[in-house]
């Protein structure tokens, strides 16, 4: 209960609560909460800075692994063991971070990987390679004076991303490189971290070590090497910072796009087909009045670019079957609603990560402002409503 009042983000229309609210009461309620505000701010701070700075030595690992992948003249990049090793190693570093910088209580951990793999036969060289890396970036940073992980160390901060998450207590939640592809591709992917309290979503750190500082508008455009890599941060009731991942800038506070008119808006979709419909994108985009092609990007970069106002809206579109995952959604989401945006599903019920791994939603995730949400919405389900019809019919 109280980290659901203290999840006060965005207007009164998006005010999350863990009970029916009626109308009349929002506004009451509402500044109920604003009172708490100085409390919510307090809250967690050891939490993200442990967090910000998991993620941001799970980045330089990733970083390290991407630029031999890209540089290496013998590896394909459909090679999947690059990602392998860049993704569990990622898990265990973040891992071992938050444990040694929170070292109270109980350490809950929801994560996309999980050892199993690991511990076959043939793997004994890739778990040696994970071993290497991770010990590597460790005393890269130097603030860790521990005597190197071994294998079996590494397999076991793996293995503390078994819990299953739910309504109770806390749960860190990770995808340690989100955007595979992207990652593959040398393009964006992001290490996403979450923390749940009692259901609720109250931080989030997003690290995009390819994302430039200044605003893309178009995927393509290029930029110089040293204004790239973002660390995005929220709280809740606290905002969104931006900041730059090699630590040479100090954060700065970022807020969505502020357009009303979607003529002027421009959208995020995923890079790869295969992860949203990308026809049923542009089918809404043209309903709502936009101009501008869409701008592809992977992972929950686009949350993160969102949020400073790159572009104002994302459509996300899942082919059926799909079933979407929390460490896919919970860093980016409050990365957008504490700069002021608005994330829900189709209907344009808000996420609710409360129940295990898997988001339970309707159709898709759509994300943008407070003020286009209720057109884009109406667009979505025009188009959805076509789009049913048109598959009745055949
Ligand atoms: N078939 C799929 N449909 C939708 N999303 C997918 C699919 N396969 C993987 N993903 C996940 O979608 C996210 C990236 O999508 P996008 O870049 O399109 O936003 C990643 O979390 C990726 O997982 P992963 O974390 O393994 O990369
Ligand atoms: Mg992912
Ligand atoms: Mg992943
Ligand atoms: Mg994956």
């Amino acid at each position: 209960m109280a980290a659901s009042l203290l999840s006060l983000s965005g207007s009164i229309n998006t005010l999350r609560t863990p009970f029916p609210l009626k109308s009349e009461f929002r506004k009451p309620i509402l500044s109920l909460l604003l009172r708490a505000a100085p409390v919510a701010s307090m809250a967690y701070e050891k939490e993200l800075a442990a967090a910000k700075k998991a993620a941001s030595l799970a980045a330089r690992l990733c970083q390290k692994v991407q630029r031999a992948l890209l540089q290496s003249d013998v590896q394909s990049k459909s090679d999947r063991s690059p990602v392998t090793v860049a993704d569990y190693g990622s898990q265990a570093l973040v891992s071992f971070v938050l444990e040694r910088e929170l070292p109270s209580g109980s350490f809950l951990l929801v994560a996309e990987e999980d050892s199993g793999d690991l511990r076959k036969d043939d793997a004994k060289e890739t778990l040696q390679r994970i071993t290497k890396l991770v010990n590597d970036t460790i005393s890269s940073d130097g603030t860790y004076t521990v005597s190197a992980l071994s294998v079996e160390d590494v397999l076991a901060a793996i293995d503390s991303g078994k819990s299953e998450g739910g309504p109770r207590g806390r749960h860190w939640v990770l995808d340690p490189i989100d955007g595979t592809k992207g990652f593959l591709r040398g393009d964006q992917y992001a290490i996403a971290l979450a923390l749940l309290d009692e259901g609720q979503v109250v931080l989030g750190v997003l690290a995009c070590p390819n994302l430039s500082l200044t605003p893309i508008s178009n995927h393509s455009q290029p930029s110089a090497p040293n204004q790239v890599g973002c660390l995005f941060s929220a709280k809740v009731g606290a905002g969104t910072d931006m900041e730059s991942l090699d630590g040479g800038s100090s954060p700065v506070k970022v807020h969505v796009s502020d357009i009303e008119d979607p003529a002027e808006a421009s959208f995020f979709e995923s890079y790869e087909a295969a992860h949203s419909m990308h026809d049923l994108s542009s089918s809404i985009a043209k309903k709502l009045g936009v101009h501008a092609p869409p701008v592809r990007i992977d992972s929950q970069v686009k949350y993160g670019a969102l949020s400073r106002g790159d572009g104002a809206i994302y459509l996300r579109f899942p082919h059926k079957g799909y079933r979407e995952k929390i460490w896919d959604h919970a860093a980016g989401s409050i990365v957008v609603t504490e700069a002021g945006g608005v994330v829900t599903d189709a209907a344009g019920n808000p996420l609710d990560f409360s129940r295990g791994k898997f988001l339970d939603l309707d159709t898709g995730i759509v994300v943008t402002n407070q003020k286009l949400m209720p057109q884009l919405l109406k667009a979505v389900r025009a188009s959805l409503n076509e789009d049913a019809q048109s598959a009745s019919s055949v």
